[in-house]
């Protein structure tokens, strides 16, 4: 089946036809690495990892890139506030994002370029624009010049006239609407030698020469968050076009984290950091839960939809667990149809999840009723799916940070037995021999929780 995914650009949901068949190539703007992340920040790393993991399913060899953008105004004021220099300030908050992506399970990208690495590129990309005729330097600045390309705006549909870069009035810009493409530099913060003049990159250039130098001047996904249309990747075409580059094929954007209605950022207060996170839920619940929305969807965060999320996970994890305990190791087997047509819809995440917990139902019941070779297929289709949205409970990755799982699987099978003696001592009417089931599981901290799959337990206190 065809992949369909929803192009900002096109303002529709279109056919995904990768520009040289067999390979894909994705470029995903990366973090501006001035900060512990929050859970914000996270989401497009695990929007576009479902995009990856799939596509890798379907067949495609997959180049995947996202930037670390290690220059930048907020870089360079947080880490002088904190009296710490801005190279350090950057890596700091670049291995607490890759803890934080790792944490979550996230594939490393093909390649991770840093902004400062690719100087050169950013130097000669203006060099060309300037040639075409695009931008102009002024007083050690160089500036984009948005009149000279007649489709500036095509992205975010923003006409010339309403057009506001949010970006500080340079000196020497001919027009306030052009944007910086580099910035000559201030006395104390770092520069680079250019034709112009020493100074600093602009974010919009930075990604517009990354991506062109890795993944060529025509590559196949371009994707970040909504926040993101406008100005950076408007500005990103308007630098690929006016170099005669025809840059990305499809635009992908990922909707908000919001608390109270507003996406979550650091400048409201609203934000829940990915280490406070952690030590309420696991890792791989904190994933299931940030990648259950879809993608374009706002994710309205609250204790009670993660709490929630993270028990949807645990009757899927339970299941498997299980059946493993049960029948022994089960391989990865083969997705739903309906999984599919659900990620081929667009990402379908949502309908893809029903999928899984729809197997989950019929694989509970095969297990109830003895049923070993449903049992055991479900299980493995569980696993092919749940591994498609990072979440497999027998991948290797979690086993790490979940509890011992062997021995896990080993109590279960002995709850289930107190269950059974509990179950059975109630339809006898035997109530205290049910009684004393209950608190043989209770005194050793097992809370059972009796839901429409059956009993399900946990260990108080375990995460
Ligand atoms: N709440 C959020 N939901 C989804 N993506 C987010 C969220 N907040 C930030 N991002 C993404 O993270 C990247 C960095 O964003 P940004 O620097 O604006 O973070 P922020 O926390 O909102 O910053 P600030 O605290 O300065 O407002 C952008 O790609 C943005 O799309
Ligand atoms: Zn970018």
């Amino acid at each position: 089946m065809t992949l369909r995914l929803h192009d900002t650009a096109a303002r529709e949901v279109r056919d995904f036809v990768p520009l040289h068949s067999g390979r894909v190539t994705i470029y995903l703007c990366g973090a501006t690495v001035q900060g512990i992340p929050h859970i914000g920040h996270v989401r497009s790393g695990i929007a576009f990892d479902v995009l990856r993991r799939w596509l890798i399913h379907k067949g495609h060899d997959v180049w995947f890139v996202r930037n670390v953008t290690d220059i930048d105004d907020k870089i360079l004021t947080k880490a002088a506030d904190a009296g710490r220099p801005w190279w350090e300030w950057a890596n700091t908050h670049e291995r607490a994002f890759d803890d934080a992506y790792r944490a979550l399970g996230v594939l490393p990208p093909s390649a991770e370029p840093r902004a400062t690495g690719f100087i050169t590129q950013m130097v000669e990309y203006m060099e060309r624009l300037i040639d075409r005729g695009h931008a102009y330097a002024a007083d050690g600045n160089v500036y984009y010049d948005v009149r000279s390309l007649p489709d500036y705006g095509a992205l975010s549909g923003h006409r010339l006239d309403d057009v506001h870069q949010g970006e500080s009035a340079g000196t020497g810009k001919r027009d306030p609407r052009d944007f910086t493409l580099w910035k000559a530099a201030k006395t104390g913060e770092p520069s680079w030698p250019t034709p112009w003049g020493p100074g600093r990159p602009g974010w919009h250039l930075e990604c517009a020469a990354m991506a062109t130098e890795l993944l060529g001047a025509e590559f196949d996904i371009h994707c970040g968050g909504m926040d993101l249309v406008f100005p950076h990747h408007e500005n990103e075409i308007a630098e690929a076009h006016g170099a005669g580059d025809p840059f990305a094929r499809y635009w992908l954007h990922n909707g908000w984290v919001t608390m109270g209605g507003e996406k979550m950022s650091k400048s409201l207060g609203n934000v829940v950091s990915i280490p406070a996170m952690l030590e309420r839920v696991r890792a791989v619940e904190l994933r299931y839960y940030l990648g259950s929305a879809h993608y374009r969807s706002m994710l309205e965060y609250s204790d009670g939809a993660l709490l929630e999320a993270a028990a949807a996970y645990r009757r899927i994890e339970s299941f498997v667990e299980r059946v493993v305990a049960r029948y022994g190791d089960v391989a990865v087997g083969e997705v739903a149809e309906g999984f599919a047509a659900a990620l081929d819809d667009d990402l379908g995440v949502p309908a893809a999840l029903a999928e899984i917990h729809n197997t989950v139902r019929v694989g509970n019941a095969a297990l109830d009723e003895g049923q070993a070779e449903l049992a055991r297929n479900a299980a493995a289709s569980v696993r092919a799916m749940t591994g498609i949205l990072g979440v497999d409970p027998l991948d290797p990755h979690w086993a790490s940070q979940s509890d011992d799982s062997a021995a896990m699987a080993a109590l279960d099978v002995l709850v289930r037995a107190e269950l059974e003696r509990r179950s059975s001592a109630r339809a006898d009417k035997d109530w205290a021999a049910a009684d004393a089931a209950r608190d043989r599981l209770a005194a050793a901290g097992v809370e059972v929780t009796d839901t429409a799959d059956g009993p399900q337990w946990n260990v108080k206190g375990a995460r």
